[in-house]
């Protein structure tokens, strides 16, 4: 077996793994990446949020060419391939993987295509296709596998009429109908882009609302613009097990006796911690109750040379914080000074409308700090808004009683994810409320929600004193 030495082993290419492994090359230390597939990037990039957010361009195009009079019926043709509407997903990923793979030979850092396990605390195993394995040995090692989407066991996902989250863009046509299981983050974004693409779309999940982390004034926009295009929410409902009749549609079966038929499901159930091949006992790890890889704040394992970073690790799961992560990790493996994390990170949600928020909700804001002043903002009430004639959105900020500190903003409309950034700065910066009235805007812009949701707040503010 072919045998080498590196101070520092990364497992996995996602935005976790290249992050760390380039934060520990520019420290001058020998780094090695061991990846699994022949492309680089991981589902980030090949099947989640790339893929995913193409679609969505295409998506929201269409919708918006039905806002004009003269196309509100505009239908895609009943033949159109999916593969047309994501036609820029190819270049964006060459692209993207070229870039990846100059960065890591401009850090000179060796990449090995292989699986990796442990065989000991400090080495690995990589099985290598039609090679020799080889054995490595390292002085610091990062866990950054990422996940996969869970399968339930009454759900068999054939990838031919049952998808998950990594098969759903190889549907060779749009469906007429399609069934979403699920009502989170992957759910809600696929549900509103298909739906938005003409696709009959009905959105099951067990609990009353979709995306239950967020705000709920968000998400009754969201279930209003969903329900607008033609889709059904169905919540409160447990789907029991779904599969293909072998005549004409899929047969999801709920447990209060409803059935509902689709041409096709997408099962989006949750993901798992991609740990099952690492052998993770041979390093002396063993998995949380959640089948994730516990770490510290500092995203040190329970040994201590070795860190995991990303999905393997759990919420929030997303690639912004695996990527931060993932330098984190090196740094703190390397002794490299880095601060705390911070906490105030933001949440993306692609659907359409989007959605974004950053801090507390307003529930959250209400049991940590008791009586809250909130503040918000149409944006069918805002120049720009009736400019672009954005229909679904909304801007609201979340203050303390005094009407002084924000303690949240969250926002559903298009440009939600681009606009939280500004709330995002006046949270860590403690700013209060009254720095977006202050503030000059360009005009016009949806950016001026935010000083009119502050005003809303003064204006509660100078009649409590
Ligand atoms: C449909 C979808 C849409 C998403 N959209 C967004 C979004 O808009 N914004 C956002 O912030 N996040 C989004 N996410 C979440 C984001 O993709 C993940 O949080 C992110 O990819 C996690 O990064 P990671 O580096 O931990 O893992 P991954 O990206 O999963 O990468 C892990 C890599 O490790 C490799 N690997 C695993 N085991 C081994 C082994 N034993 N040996 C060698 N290699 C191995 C895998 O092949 C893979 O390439 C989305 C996810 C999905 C599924
Ligand atoms: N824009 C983004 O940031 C983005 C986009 C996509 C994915 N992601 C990440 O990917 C992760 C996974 O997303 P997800 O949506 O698959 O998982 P999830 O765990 O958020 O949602 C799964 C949903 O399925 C429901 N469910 C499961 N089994 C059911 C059943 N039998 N009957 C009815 N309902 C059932 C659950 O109640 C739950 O609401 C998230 O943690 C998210 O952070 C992020």
């Amino acid at each position: 077996m072919i045998e080498s030495q590196y101070d520092l082993v990364v497992i996995g290419s996602g935005p976790a793994g290249q992050k760390a492994a380039i934060q520990a090359a520019k420290a001058g230390k020998s780094v090695a990446l061991i990846e699994q597939t022949r492309e680089l990037g991981g589902s980030c990039v090949h099947r989640g949020t790339i893929p995913s957010k193409t679609l969505k361009e295409n998506a929201l195009r269409v919708k918006n060419m039905r806002s004009n009079a003269e196309l509100s019926h505009f239908q895609l043709r009943e033949d159109v391939e999916l593969a047309t509407l994501i036609d820029r997903l190819n270049e964006v990923l060459a692209e993207h993987d070229s870039y990846m793979r100059r960065q890591l030979e401009r850090n000179e850092i060796t990449l090995i295509h292989g699986r990796a396990k442990f065989l000991s605390p400090n080495q690995l195993e990589v099985t290598k296709l039609q090679q020799e394995a080889e054995c490595i040995s390292a002085a610091n090692i990062i866990i950054a596998s990422g996940s996969h989407p869970r399968q339930p066991p009454n759900i068999h996902i054939d990838h031919e009429y049952i998808f998950d989250s990594d098969s759903i863009l190889s549907m060779m046509y749009l469906p007429k109908s399609l069934t979403v299981l699920g009502g989170g983050v992957i759910a809600s974004e696929y549900a509103s882009i298909f739906q938005a693409l003409g696709v009959k779309v009905t959105m099951i999940d067990r609990y009353p609302r979709p995306l239950g982390f967020l705000d709920d004034d968000l998400t009754d926009v969201f279930i209003q613009a969903f329900e607008q295009m033609g889709g059904t929410w169905v919540g409160n409902t447990v789907v029991e097990e779904c599969h293909w009749n072998n005549v004409d549609s899929v047969e999801t079966v709920c447990a209060d006796g409803n059935i509902y038929k689709s041409e096709k499901l997408l099962c989006a159930a949750g993901r798992l911690a991609n740990v099952k091949d690492l052998h993770i006992e041979q390093a002396g790890l063993a998995l949380n109750d959640a089948g994730l890889i516990s770490v510290d704040g500092q995203l040190r394992t329970s040994v201590p040379h070795i860190f995991a970073a990303g999905d393997v690790i759990g919420p929030p799961s997303l690639a912004s914080a695996s990527m931060e992560q993932g330098r984190r990790a090196s740094c703190n493996a390397l002794d490299i000074s880095v601060g705390k994390m911070h906490s105030m990170i933001p949440t993306g949600i692609y659907s359409i409308p989007e959605l974004s928020s950053v801090g507390l909700s307003e529930t959250q804001a209400r049991k940590t700090h008791g009586d809250v002043l909130v503040g918000k903002a149409k944006f069918d009430e805002i120049a720009r808004g009736q400019i672009s004639g954005v229909q679904n959105g909304m801007l609201k900020i979340v203050c303390d009683a005094q009407g002084e500190k924000v303690l949240g903003v969250m926002i559903v409309g298009e440009g939600a994810t681009e606009l939280v950034h500004v709330g995002q700065m006046a949270l860590l910066h403690e700013a209060d409320v009254d720095l977006f009235v202050d503030c000059i805007f360009n005009f016009p812009t949806l950016a001026e929600a935010y000083r009119v949701a502050a005003l809303q707040i003064i204006g509660q503010r100078n009649a409590k004193r």
